[in-house]
């Protein structure tokens, strides 16, 4: 495994059943954090269960961390890691305009879906787990009724990026964004998350597996959480998926 300045460490895989799993299945051979990346996954797994495709030229790594951190601390690290890919993918194409952050943790081009976090975690080890369209998006048939459309970088802004290219940008965004997370708390990463916010003070709805809440999208809390201002008045909640309508 080659290790780099950041401290974290790099493998690349040409293909894989997915990295989050290879993750974990490396997690206890690793003297610390690193970066799983394949060029292929056959497997690829998306939230909620969901499989997630991912055409030639995509992107897919994961990243192992090892963490005492109680679940409600690790499961901030989709802000920051969203947060690192709106900064990789800005410097790669040379601007942030028509980038923004879909809570909880999509990364959107023009409106569309151009990237999704995924984490999961086994013991200490958390392994958080990033897909990117760079090049191609996955067939429609794939995607959920009401769901954002799916964006490639390629499409959108005609700025083709390598799988290993944008690795390298990814890993050095996402260094500083921990750091600022394990030093100063999750403020700081909440607050950018804010201000990079689709649809903030706008009307979304948040569907769980039993209810659809239907309100302002008002913030996210110190938690984490979604606050939506609703009829019955201000709702938190934890986990959803969200739609614009
Ligand atoms: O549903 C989502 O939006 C999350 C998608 C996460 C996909 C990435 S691709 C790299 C890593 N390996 C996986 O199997 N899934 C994540």
């Amino acid at each position: 495994m080659r290790m780099w300045p950041d401290g974290y460490g790099r493998i690349l895989l040409d293909g894989v059943d997915s990295t989050n799993a290879e993750a974990l299945r490396r997690a206890g051979d690793l003297a610390g954090p690193a970066w799983i990346c394949a060029h292929r996954q056959s497997a690829g797994r998306g939230r909620r269960g969901r499989a997630w495709a991912m055409p030639e030229g995509n992107f897919a790594a994961s990243l192992a961390l090892r963490t005492a951190e109680p679940p409600e601390r690790r499961a901030l690290r989709s802000f920051v890691a969203a947060l690192a890919l709106f900064d990789a993918v800005a410097e790669a194409v040379g601007s942030d305009r028509g980038l923004a952050l879909k809570w909880p943790n999509d990364v959107l081009l023009n409106g569309g879906k151009m990237a999704g976090i995924l984490l999961e975690g086994q013991g200490e080890v958390l392994v958080i787990g990033l897909g990117v369209n760079l090049v191609a998006v996955p067939d429609a048939a794939a995607l959920e009724t009401g769901a954002v459309a799916a964006v490639s970088i390629l499409g959108e802004t005609g700025v083709r990026v390598g799988a290993e290219d944008f690795l390298d940008r990814l890993a050095a965004a996402y260094a500083p964004w921990e750091t600022r997370l394990v030093t100063y708390g999750f403020e700081p990463v909440r607050q950018a998350w804010l201000a990079r916010a689709a649809r903030l003070g706008e009307r979304i709805v948040a569907r769980t597996a039993r209810e659809t809440h239907e309100g302002t999208f008002e913030t996210v809390d110190a938690s984490g959480a979604l606050v939506l201002k609703t009829a019955k008045g201000r709702e938190s909640i934890a986990a959803a998926d969200i739609f614009f309508g």
